[in-house]
């Protein structure tokens, strides 16, 4: 078989374990466009694992507006509002895992606010109000209590207006509208944290969401990415997450107080951009992953696209974001994700049954049926990033990354991941840095 993918075979020369010519590439696109952030943290506690901290609290939902409580010495503490704002399959993981969290740590407040999407279910009845009434996400986490402190709430301005912490898990797509509708909306003082993987594409370049939300909320936007297939979480069985924090190191030990439990163990990493980065681009690997498993390749050559597709992720990066760390690629937001996502992923799952159609049915007709309401992320991605390197030039370097979107639009028959194509990658352009000037 011959393989697609010649730069990377057997040559002496490495793409990637020299970046040096990369960083002397021009970019167009700035490496930190981030908004100074005019928040104020939440009182923060020293960190300690959540399960060892004192004191539950009772169960019962608080709708009150205020955020402060005694503590043991009769201080008023100032207690943290958290809102989740998603609520489909992660969404509604998210707000269990916190939701578990606020009832134990004194330094949160009990209730979670879920915003919901609203839509009426086949009985009816709207989704808001099965989730309030049996406390379960029947459409996107049937079987999984969320705790009876999360309330499901369909009035996005009145689920953000009391909180100080604001998680964002939606699919990324719906992000810019969802940010239009917020602004002005949310509390000056508020923190934002990301779960969601992708990005999208602006004239003046790519902007990642958590960008998105900084600049248009005029908000500090930390990010939380891992190896992190939700059905697996809500069940509880023991995962691992990276938070990606910019400078404030106190603002991402609350974020992993809030999201840490036995079962989910968080690292925080002062690297927003590589951490979202790797939850973003492994989408499109698991797509082509996906593809070889439709193909019937095997073990060696998906084993193969992941390790193509790491290194094509780390080279995007950086060449996007000068900053991005290596070491976050050894995290759970890099590898690991990559070999969740290639095994058990919604992305990996869709391209499988796209190979298996020959490319007859379209991935939005694929989406529909197999996810029932779910969101592909790696599709959308890919073609953001195609539009990245098109647009620099950088097409030849990232055959993967371009293969899986020629093929997602049917330009390419799903074989091609592992074919030669006609056209063959110009060598030259990797061995000589002075071609990019
Ligand atoms: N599901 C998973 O295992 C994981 C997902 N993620 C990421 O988390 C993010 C959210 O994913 P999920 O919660 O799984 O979502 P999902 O894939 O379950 O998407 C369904 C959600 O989208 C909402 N929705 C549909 N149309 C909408 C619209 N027009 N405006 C706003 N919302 C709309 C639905 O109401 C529902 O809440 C994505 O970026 C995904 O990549 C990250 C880790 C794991
Ligand atoms: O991000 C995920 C696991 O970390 C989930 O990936 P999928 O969207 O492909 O299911």
């Amino acid at each position: 078989m011959r393989f697609h993918f010649p730069l990377y075979s057997s040559s002496s020369f490495s793409l990637f374990s020299d970046f040096t010519f990369i960083s002397s590439l021009p970019l167009i696109f700035s490496s930190s466009h981030f908004s100074p952030f005019i928040s104020m943290a939440p009182a923060f506690e020293p960190l300690s694992p959540p399960h060892q901290e004192a004191e539950p609290q009772t169960a019962t939902p608080h709708h009150a507006d205020t955020v402060n409580n005694f503590g043991n010495d009769g201080q008023v503490v100032s207690k943290s509002k958290v809102t989740v704002v998603g609520s489909g399959n992660w969404g509604s993981v998210a707000a269990k895992l916190i939701a578990s969290n606020t009832l134990k740590l004194n330094s949160f407040h009990d209730e979670v606010r879920m915003w919901v999407f609203e839509e009426t279910l086949q009985t009816g009845e709207k989704l808001t109000d099965v989730i309030n009434k049996t406390n379960e996400n029947v459409k996107y986490l049937p079987g999984i209590k969320l705790g009876k402190n999360v309330i499901a709430d369909p009035d996005l301005d009145n689920a953000v207006k009391d909180a100080n912490m604001l998680v964002f898990v939606t699919p990324h797509q719906f992000m810019e509208g969802i940010c239009k509708r917020l602004v002005g909306k949310v509390r000056g003082d508020v923190e934002a944290i990301s779960l969601i993987k992708g990005m999208e594409v602006k004239m003046e370049g790519p902007c990642m969401i958590s960008n998105l939300i900084s600049e248009q909320l005029g908000i500090n936007c930390s990010v939380l990415m891992g190896a992190n297939i939700a059905n697996e979480i809500a069940v509880e069985k023991f995962s691992e997450a990276t938070v990606g924090y910019r400078d404030n190191r106190e603002i991402a030990e609350q974020w992993v107080k809030l999201f840490s439990t036995p079962y989910f163990m968080v690292t925080p990493v002062q690297d927003v951009e590589g951490v979202e980065l790797c939850g973003t681009l492994k989408n499109v690997v698991a797509i082509a992953a996906g593809f070889v498993d439709g193909l019937e390749m095997g073990n060696n050559t998906k084993a193969a696209i992941m390790r193509i597709g790491l290194r094509e992720m780390r080279a995007f990066s950086k060449l996007l974001f000068s900053s991005v760390r290596d070491s976050t690629f050894f995290e759970s937001c890099g590898v690991a994700d990559v070999i969740t996502t290639c095994l058990g992923g919604r992305n990996r799952k869709v391209a499988e049954a796209f190979a298996r159609n020959g490319g007859k049915r379209s991935f939005d007709d694929l989406e529909a049926e197999m996810l029932q309401g779910q969101k592909l992320q790696g599709v959308s991605t890919a073609r953001e990033v195609y539009e990245v390197l098109s647009h620099r030039g950088w097409l030849e370097l990232f055959p993967l990354f371009a293969t899986v979107h020629e093929i997602c639009v049917g330009r390419l028959p799903p074989s091609a991941i592992v074919e030669y194509s006609e056209k063959k990658p110009r060598l030259s352009l990797l061995e000589d840095p002075a071609c990019y000037q």
